[in-house]
């Protein structure tokens, strides 16, 4: 990429979109295009290839989709379907028949089957079942990739696929039930201590181990990749470091500074059991992760306090 390429970031007001972003403005890339989902939604056909004639990016970051948490992708599974197989149509083709330099979509580590062998290596998908709770979700993942594949494979398209662990960071969405497990917890913990409770209780049997990536990093890896990766093949982006959701409860009542009892509703589903990165490939290529997770977690709980002032302003 050169700092004066066209590079749109699709989904730039979301949490990755908004940190790859940030990073290529500081690394001064000066002909960025964004897109609110209001000033064009994904999901329109029309709009989408309308867009590309009329702006013609050369580089695509494509960090839009329909994301949440575990309840999320259970409750709205039809949407997580629809909403993803339809963007990723729509971007992806467009992208084609714009005759795009290169383009950068964005998986997730659920698109590994459910008890696939840990720490779970590129050659693993597609190789056993998917978790229930988030298999519509990952199953539009699934065809991002492929879509990937294909257009390279008969229009020699250079679109590479990336697959994000569990990421967490500045603009996370902290909503509490639509959201992933950290921030959650981060508002959660954030509560009870501000309402003097005695005790946080957390979904599951808080045995699931998980992997935290800051998504400041993720950007950082996405420009690498997009300057350094041009193989068909996916790579993962992770820390190669997971622990329980217990251990992450844990810490994050520590950063936050509640001094209560957790508990357990198991009531509500674990998920996967394990979903470990292995990331040897990405190591290979240079790049590894900085932020470890204490620290990301302090810079969220930051994060997550701003927004609540800036909202209650
Ligand atoms: N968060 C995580 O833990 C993980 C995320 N990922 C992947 O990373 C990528 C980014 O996720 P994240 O930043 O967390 O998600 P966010 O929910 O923070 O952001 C998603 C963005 O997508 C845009 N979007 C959604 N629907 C549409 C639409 N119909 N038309 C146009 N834009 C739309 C939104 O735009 P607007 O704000 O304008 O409405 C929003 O900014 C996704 O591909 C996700 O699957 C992968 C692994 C883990
Ligand atoms: C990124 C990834 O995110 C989703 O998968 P997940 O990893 O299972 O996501 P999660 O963050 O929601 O939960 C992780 C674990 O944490 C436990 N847990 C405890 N207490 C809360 C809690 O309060 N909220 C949430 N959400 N989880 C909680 C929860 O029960 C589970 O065991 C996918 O759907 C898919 O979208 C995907 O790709």
């Amino acid at each position: 990429m050169k700092k004066d390429s066209r590079v749109y970031i699709a989904g730039h007001r979301g949490m990755v979109g908004g940190a790859i972003t940030r990073h290529l403005k500081s690394a001064g890339y000066s002909n960025l295009i964004t897109r609110t989902s209001s000033e064009l939604d994904l999901r329109d056909q029309a709009s989408v290839l309308n867009f590309f004639e009329k702006e013609k990016p050369e580089y695509v970051f494509f960090a839009a989709a329909k994301v949440g948490g575990i309840i999320a992708n259970n409750t709205y599974r039809a949407d997580f379907l629809y909403d993803n197989l339809i963007m990723e149509c729509n971007i992806i083709h467009a992208s084609y028949l714009q005759k795009i330099t290169k383009l950068l979509f964005l998986g997730s580590s659920c698109i590994y089957p459910k008890l696939a062998p840990q720490p779970l290596k590129e050659e693993y998908l597609l190789t056993g079942s998917l978790e229930y709770t988030n298999e519509p979700y990952a199953v539009a993942k699934i065809a991002g990739i492929k879509l990937c594949e294909t257009y390279r494979d008969q229009y020699g398209c250079n679109f590479i696929s990336v697959m994000p662990t569990n990421l967490y960071g500045i603009g996370d969405n902290y909503h509490p039930q639509n959201s992933h497990v950290l921030p959650a917890l981060i508002r959660r913990f954030h509560e009870a201590k501000v309402a003097g409770s005695t005790s946080v209780t957390i979904w599951g049997t808080g045995t699931p181990k998980r992997e935290f990536l800051y998504a400041d990093d993720l950007a950082d890896a996405c420009i690498f990749l997009m300057e350094n990766y041009a193989e068909k093949e996916l790579i993962n982006v992770g820390t190669g470091k997971d622990l329980t959701i217990k251990e992450l409860a844990e810490l994050i009542k520590e950063v936050v500074g509640f001094e209560g009892e957790i508990n357990y509703d198991t009531s509500k589903p674990d998920g996967t059991p394990r979903k470990l990165m292995d990331v040897t490939k990405l190591h290979q290529r240079g790049w590894k992760h900085k932020v470890d997770l204490k620290d990301g977690i302090t810079l969220a709980y930051h994060d997550f306090l701003q927004s609540k002032s800036r909202a209650e302003r």
